[in-house]
């Protein structure tokens, strides 16, 4: 008997008639093999095991038909179970480094693969997607809501179907989004730090005075399902008036504000307003607190630059939980030194995971690591919606009919209903559409 370290498990699948005629068997954490002398060239697969900078993974029902990889490790199990009870083999990858290159991907990819779960970190273009179709793959999911790491036209070229996970990170990302606006206008992180610094010497009145919320105007750019959450939230939570720009009437926002102020009335209190912007200027001029909610792509790139920082209130706050180039960062940082009243919540950076040269220094910026949708029930029902979609594609079932509407494969107690819960190219790949 001889072992493999499980980290070797890329050359091991090489040898994969080995594997299936069991003279090398999966433990926990290493490769057990039998009979070692008996396989035909051990010492040199072994050394060729050895010498390989292999790509570590875990695998799960190693007969599985179908091979899906995942290329990170994801909260949960629910979503391995759902792969393995139709007769999928998962391989997640367990590599240390936190952002693979194209050529990990390759290598997991391998000679054959039916699938793959990916992450908004990784470059998915032709060199993946043509790559995945040699393999045999037809389906890839990101765990992510947000697609822009994607080439969709890559994608249609060589018919691999593309998945998200709208709706059940909407509410997570919307607190995370109140959460800075708070934390920007209260002026948090500034008086922890001086807490933890022992400057705390006594009340005084101009402590860290920061905005008040109630009866300001809180504006949306990109009132989406996120957008629209989060406006929702400063609204009833703060009796903020609503002004948002988007490429579409919110026409269910609009409702929500306007039910809502009627009620404030009906109650003796001052009732909130919306207004649809006709431009984001007119949004940038009339909010005090501004957040940023729309996809990142050709139209979105650098929306909020020096130009348009101009414009905005000295004493306004910023937010963005979208993607960090929604801001040209470099022209931020210059507008956070020379207003010092200027505030800003951040969760995405433009060259993620670097900041901006200057950034870290300002007081008036608040950071945080791109920890919008981290809320467990939510990364659970992301990584449960990945797996689906490749799975339903793998097994030729149609695509859900409403992206917005996914409960249904979240409900831990059901089997989930046989389809893709999100697939964005479905309509360019000509995909059977599920009746609801
Ligand atoms: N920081 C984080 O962890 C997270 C970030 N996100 C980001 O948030 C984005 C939005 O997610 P959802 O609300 O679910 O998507 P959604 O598709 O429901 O909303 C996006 C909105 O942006 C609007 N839009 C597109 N182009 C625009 C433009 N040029 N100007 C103004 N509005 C424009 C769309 O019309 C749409 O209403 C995702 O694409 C993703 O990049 C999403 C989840 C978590
Ligand atoms: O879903 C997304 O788009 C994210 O950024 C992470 O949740």
């Amino acid at each position: 008997m001889d072992f493999v370290k499980k980290e070797d498990k890329r050359l091991i699948a090489k040898y994969e008639d080995l594997i299936s005629r069991s003279y090398i068997v999966h433990k926990p954490n290493i490769y057990e093999c039998h009979s070692a002398t008996s396989i035909p060239n051990f010492q040199l697969i072994k050394s060729q095991l050895e010498m390989a900078k292999p790509i570590s993974i875990e695998v799960w029902n190693p007969s599985g038909k179908y091979r899906v990889v995942s290329t990170k490790s994801m909260p949960g199990t629910r979503w391995i179970r759902l792969l393995t009870d139709q007769d999928c083999r998962v391989e997640i990858c367990t590599e240390k480094k936190t952002i693979l290159s194209v050529d990990d991907i390759l290598a997991l990819i391998g000679d054959r693969c039916d699938g793959v779960i990916g992450q908004l970190t990784e470059d998915w273009g032709e060199v993946l997607f043509s790559a995945l179709k040699r393999a045999g793959g037809t389906a890839f999911s990101n765990m992510a809501v947000g697609y822009n790491n994607v080439d969709i036209n890559a994608a249609n070229k060589h018919g691999v179907a593309v998945g998200n996970t709208p709706g059940v990170l909407t509410e997570t990302t919307a607190e995370l989004a109140a959460s800075l606006s708070l934390a920007a206008a209260r002026r948090i992180v500034e008086a922890d730090q001086f807490m933890r610094a022992g400057l705390y010497d006594g009340w005084l009145p101009h402590l860290f005075v920061g905005n008040l919320l109630k009866g300001q105007t809180v504006g949306v750019i990109g009132a989406g399902r996120i957008g629209s959450a989060y406006a929702r939230m400063m609204i009833e939570g703060f009796k903020m008036n609503l002004i948002y720009y988007d490429l579409y009437q919110s026409t269910r926002l609009e409702k929500f504000v306007t039910a809502y102020g009627q009620f404030l009335q009906a109650n003796g209190e001052q009732p909130v307003t919306w207004k649809r912007a006709a431009t984001m200027e007119d949004v940038l001029r009339e909010a005090d607190v501004i957040s940023l909610h729309p996809v990142l792509d050709k139209t979105t790139y650098h929306l909020i630059n020096k130009d348009r920082l101009a414009i905005m209130k000295k004493e306004a706050v910023l937010v963005n939980a979208s993607r960090g180039p929604v801001i040209d960062e470099a022209a931020l940082v210059e507008h956070l030194k020379v207003n010092p009243m200027f505030r800003v919540g951040l969760d995405v950076f433009e060259d993620e995971p670097f900041m901006k040269p200057g950034l870290a220094e300002q007081k008036n910026a608040v950071v945080v690591p791109h920890i919008a949708s981290a809320s467990k029930w939510t990364r659970e029902g992301m990584a449960t919606l990945a797996a689906l979609n490749v799975l339903g594609k793998i097994k030729g079932y149609p695509v859900w009919a409403d992206a917005n509407r996914i409960e249904p494969f979240l409900n831990d107690n059901s089997e989930p209903p046989a389809a893709c819960p999100s697939i964005v190219n479905a309509k360019q790949l000509g995909l059977p559409i599920a009746k609801l």
